[in-house]
């Protein structure tokens, strides 16, 4: 199961109290006079982490809670301040209030972060009310409460890589062809309705998440055939395969229907427009596929894959080239 959205506990540590520390006649207390202040408590922050690619870990640990400072203590010594707790998330995360449903912050590049939940302030020790005219205070303060809250982590992307075509080019073949995922597969358009995810292994190390994602047509970006619907689907994913059927059905041109979704693309969202874009040519076996991307490399100026799901030609190849896209849009901006 592939996990986008998770709710988890998050409680900050209390701060510790300041310390009453005094001398009196005949008596000083342990550690000196002059009360110091107490520790700051540990907060919960959540960091977008280039690597981390799930929620996964948060579904095992739904509480997480910060340690309190120490109190302080006699001859002005400070409390020790407690250590935050760190949650790392994938890029791309969103990181909500659950309870007022407001966005505290979407973390979106690697090395993002956001205070989840902030520690309690140490308390202030006796010392500090020292005045000119009173300088054996019994005042202090105690520590801080820690905030706590609940948190809502979503993951926008929902696969590395994105399968971007119009209906029938042959996305679901390709998925279920380069990971164990078993999407409908059907030689009618909008076979596939929601994204089928499947974990492409490109090596013996590496590995990545590919979505299937429904057909795009003509006036998806404004809604036509549940164009927004599969459109947010596409902005979920780091990397597009845009798949080129070399001979439609519907007797459609392949290189208009390359500039078609294109278009679609660049209407919904400007900077989806401009994501890595492997263009790959699919069927590769039937007889025109050849031509048609050496055309399609004319018609757009950048290389063309060709492929088949079929015959296996030229996966390796694809799957390669989108690992090494990837990697280059994971490194930390
Ligand atoms: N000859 C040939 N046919 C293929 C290949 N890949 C897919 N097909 C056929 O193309 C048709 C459509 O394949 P799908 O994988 O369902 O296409 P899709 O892009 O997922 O289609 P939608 O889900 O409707 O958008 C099916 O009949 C497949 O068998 C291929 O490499 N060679
Ligand atoms: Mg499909």
């Amino acid at each position: 199961m592939f996990v986008d959205r998770v709710t988890v506990e998050v409680e900050a540590g209390k701060g510790g109290d300041g310390c009453v520390s005094f001398r009196r006649e005949k008596y000083i207390p342990r550690g000196g006079p002059d009360g110091g202040d107490g520790g700051r408590g540990g907060s919960i922050i959540v960091v977008a982490e280039p690597g981390v690619d799930s929620l996964q870990m948060l579904v095992h640990r739904k509480h997480w809670r910060a340690r309190s400072g120490t109190p302080g203590g006699g001859k002005k010594c400070h409390g020790a301040n407690a250590e935050d707790l760190t949650i790392l998330v994938p890029p791309g995360t969103v990181v909500i209030d659950a309870d007022h449903d407001f966005v505290l912050k979407d973390l979106e590049a690697a090395g993002d972060q956001v205070i989840a939940a902030r520690g309690g302030n140490g308390g202030k020790g006796n010392t500090r009310f020292k005045s000119a005219t009173n300088q054996v205070p019994r005042e202090h303060t105690r520590g801080g409460a820690g905030e706590n809250r609940r948190v809502t982590f979503e993951l926008k992307v929902i696969a590395d890589v994105g399968l971007l075509g119009k209906p029938n080019a042959g996305k679901s073949t390709l998925l279920s062809r380069v990971s164990r995922a078993r999407p409908e597969i059907a030689d009618y358009p909008f076979t596939t309705k929601i994204p089928n995810l499947g974990i492409v292994q490109v090596d013996i190390d590496h590995a990545l998440v590919m979505a299937d994602i429904p057909g795009l047509i003509e006036g998806a970006h404004s809604g036509a055939g549940l164009g927004h619907e599969f459109l947010r689907h596409v902005e979920r994913t780091r990397v597009l395969i845009h798949l080129i059927e070399p001979e439609p059905m519907d007797g459609t041109n392949p290189i208009e229907n390359y500039h078609a979704i294109r278009a679609e693309v660049e209407k919904y969202d400007i900077d989806l427009g401009n994501r890595p874009e492997i263009v790959a040519v699919s069927k590769a076996e039937l007889p025109g596929a050849e031509e048609v991307r050496t055309e399609l490399e004319q018609a757009i100026g950048k290389p063309v894959l060709l492929f088949s799901s079929v015959t296996g030609q030229g996966l390796n190849e694809l799957t390669r080239k989108a690992y090494s896209l990837l990697s280059e849009q994971r490194q930390p901006t």
